[in-house]
């Protein structure tokens, strides 16, 4: 690939038009940078050039700052690798330039993009552009001060805040963007806008000097003052939100200048955060997933899938439906009665619609997806759908039977997905001979909502079927990751100690509602035991069964599931869990559970001396997640995941594992990027001596794995790779 870099070409109208080439998105890196500076400087002082166009090759203009130089300044922890954008480019350069800069924006402008673009003295943009500033999502701040100025104090908060881009028209209906044209007359509508500014025909305006748009300072006191008040709810532990609402009000108060110079000192801290270290790992480990070693470096096209059929409509079949008519694909919904294929129709009514009250989805969007819905009882529609995903129970013979059906009724080219979590997939497919279609889409609830798909393959899954299913995954918003097959697979797998961890504790005497409020403080949005109550107990306890046998050395069998579901309790689905549950309120913790939670203990008989250990809210994080880490080594060590990243992702994305979190326990600072990354953070060295503490005093549940204990003694993280001599069963 040709070195980045930015070009410079002089027209005989006198327009220099100033090109930034770096494919993909034209990520400002630091040869752009230092390439638009040279050429700023250049065009300013060439008398041939009377003004200047700014603009993106190949159909870009750019996706912002190089996040590679990010993560420089994470590893060599030396914040001056920065170059200064903010001053000495976009205000000395561009906005204070003596000769009228228009910014051609067509594809995205975003971050650093659109900041230079606000810093030129027009925009014209090619139609659907996309606009924003999402550093938040990396742990910075992004420029702050020139979007107010130019959309207004509310709307800018809300774009930076939720880091929500925008299209080019509504851009230019919110003041943004001074005209959309098409993307042939984007650089001939630009150079005649620069040149009419240069002639005094259009104005000649720096975004930076505008107030208009601001209010007054008591009314832009109180838009701020709302808004702390709404991230300290919506992002509570990240720094950047509050952060960049202050740097806003500095230039409210003091002047767009003064709130610049704050911006550039503030970016500097919040770079060198570990918020940022996690968010930016996250960032390019979701981007690795799309590449999967042959599979998608083998030359094969996706094929599309226009029609799929989704078959069982409970809550993991409406979901999976909703997810796929929200993103224009037809599906065939099938139950085994009307009765069934009513509620499984009116579930996914109800997920469209609950979107539209929540702003998520305009009334029209949600029609037309509900026209690309039909509910059948028999296979008569699957003659020509491209994919099946099957979401009934966990019942092997029934899912062998729905298989051996699918061969017949659909065409040979059909991708005959399950979304078991937990059932080998060899298995679900032993009655059939296509073998080669069988792939595993396992979904999170809901599925309309959760954004992972875990892509299970099996030896004999062709690559071509892999490839299809992970462009429908994109397709549908959600981020595949294609692991191996195995009893739960990536996630479930590397999570089953997680909840078993807490039912050990239980029955070690720590109390329930403690573990819960120790895994929420630590980041995870619910502890394990409200998890359980979410999942409904019948679940958990079929779930447990598959583990035990799967993994009979390690797995704690604890009797409080079935004492539970013996008291007439079901969790949430019965409103009867460890918590209580009324409606408009949160779940309370239920103290009439006690009798059963002591039974459970004295039915384990594990507490020494049969009395309850005394254990510290850091304590109770690790000895639930340092299990998770030891399974998650094995999962790597086996090859389930391509790589280590992989695990993080799905971690972040299935489990809600922290992506950013800085958690502090007695002052103590932990760095949360996905549990792989995580663990590195915390060290390998100290999740194995603790693990091995624990296995000498409470049993082989904690027993360290043989990968985590070589990793640990020869100082190797646990996320470096996994070389093929000492993988033992390589999945993938
Ligand atoms: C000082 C400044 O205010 C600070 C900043 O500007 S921070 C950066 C702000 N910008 C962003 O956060 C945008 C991040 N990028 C994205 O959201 C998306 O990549 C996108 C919307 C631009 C494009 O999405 P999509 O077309 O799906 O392509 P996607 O696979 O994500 O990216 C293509 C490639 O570009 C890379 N890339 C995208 N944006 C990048 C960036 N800003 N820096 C470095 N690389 C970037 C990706 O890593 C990926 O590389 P790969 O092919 O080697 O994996």
């Amino acid at each position: 690939m040709a070195a980045p870099r930015v070009t410079m070409e002089v027209g005989n109208d006198g327009v220099a038009i100033i090109t930034l080439i770096n494919p993909p998105v034209n990520a400002l890196a630091i040869p752009i940078v230092a390439g638009l500076k040279d050429k700023f400087e250049e065009a300013t002082s060439r008398d041939d050039v009377k003004a200047i166009v700014l603009t993106g090759n190949g159909g870009r203009f750019s996706g912002g700052f190089d996040i590679n130089v990010f993560q420089k300044v994470h590893g060599a922890g030396d914040v001056s690798l920065m170059p200064d954008v903010s001053v000495e480019l976009v205000v000395n350069l561009i906005e204070d330039c003596k000769k009228p800069i228009v910014a051609a924006v067509e594809g995205l402008a975003l971050g650093g993009g659109l900041e230079l673009a606000m810093g030129c003295h027009a925009r014209i943009a090619a139609p659907k552009t996309q606009l924003g500033l999402p550093e938040l999502t990396l742990g910075v701040i992004p420029g702050t001060q020139r979007l107010p100025r130019l959309v207004g104090l509310s709307k800018a908060i809300e774009m930076m805040l939720l880091s929500k881009s925008i299209t080019s028209e509504e851009g230019w209906k919110l003041g943004l963007i001074d005209a959309v044209v098409t993307s042939e007359e984007l650089l001939k509508v630009s150079r005649l806008w620069a040149l009419d500014i240069a002639a005094r025909r259009k104005p000649w305006i720096r975004s930076l000097h505008r107030t208009d748009k601001l209010g007054s300072l008591s009314e832009a006191r109180e838009v701020l003052k709302l808004a702390r008040l709404q991230a300290k709810k919506t992002a509570p532990n990240m720094p950047q939100h509050q952060a960049c609402l202050d740097v806003i009000e500095e230039g409210i108060v003091h002047g767009g200048y003064s709130g610049v110079l704050k911006e550039a000192k503030v970016f500097k801290e919040l770079v060198m955060l570990d918020t940022s270290r996690g968010l930016v790992h996250v960032f390019f480990a979701q981007r690795a997933t799309s590449k999967v070693p042959n599979v998608t470096d083998i030359g094969l096209k996706p094929r599309g899938v226009r029609k799929v059929a989704v078959i069982g409509g409970g809550l993991m079949g409406s979901g999976i439906a909703t997810a796929h008519i929200l993103n224009n694909i037809y599906v065939v919904l099938k139950e085994v009665n009307s009765e069934y294929l009513l509620k499984g129709i009116k579930t996914i009514e109800a997920n469209v619609r609950g979107l539209v009250t929540r702003g998520k989805l305009t009334q029209d969007k949600a029609n037309n997806a509900l026209k690309m819905l039909k509910g059948v009882l028999d296979y008569s529609e699957f003659k020509d759908v491209d994919m099946v995903i099957e979401a009934v129970i966990e019942s092997v013979p029934l899912k062998q039977k729905i298989f051996s059906e699918l061969e017949k009724a659909c065409p040979p080219h059909c991708i005959l997905a399950t979304n078991t979590s937990t059932i080998d997939l060899n298995i679900v497919g032993e009655k059939t001979s296509s073998q080669d279609r069988i792939i595993g889409a396992h979904f999170f609830s809901p599925a309309h909502v959760m954004p992972l798909l875990e892509i299970v393959r099996t030896e004999r899954t062709s690559a071509q079927v892999i490839l299809d299913l992970m462009t429908v995954g994109k397709i549908i918003k959600k981020v595949p990751v294609v692991v191996g097959n195995c009893t739960g697979f990536a996630v479930n797998r590397a999570f089953f100690p997680y909840s078993q961890s807490a039912r050990l504790l239980v029955s070690l005497g720590v109390d329930v509602f403690r573990i819960d409020s120790a895994i929420r403080s630590f980041g995870l949005p619910i502890g394990p035991f409200q998890l359980l109550d979410l999942a409904g107990y019948g679940v958990a306890a079929a779930t447990s069964k598959e583990f035990d046998k799967a993994f009979p050395d390690r797995s704690f069998q604890s009797p409080l599931v079935d004492l539970l579901l013996k008291s007439g309790r079901n969790g949430k689905a019965n409103g009867k869990g460890l918590y209580t549950y009324e409606k408009g309120s949160k779940p309370k913790p239920d103290p009439s559970v006690l009798p059963i939670i002591e039974e459970c203990r004295r039915l384990s008989n594990i507490m020494p001396g049969g009395k309850p250990i005394s254990v510290t809210e850091k304590e109770i994080v690790e000895m639930i997640l340092f299990p998770v880490v030891n399974e998650s080594c094995r999962v790597l060590e086996e090859g389930i995941v391509v790589r280590a990243s992989d695990l993080d992702v799905a971690s972040v994305l299935g489990m809600s594992f922290p992506s950013y979190r800085i958690v502090t326990f007695s002052k103590l600072v932990w760095r949360c990027g996905g549990i792989v990354f995580w663990a590195d953070a915390v060290g390998a060295n100290y999740v194995y001596t603790s693990l091995k503490k624990w296995s000498q005093l409470y049993g082989n549940f904690f027993k360290p794995s043989r990968f985590l204990e070589e990793r640990a003694t020869k100082g190797i993280p646990l996320s470096a790779p996994v070389s093929s001599s000492s993988t033992s069963r390589a999945r993938l």
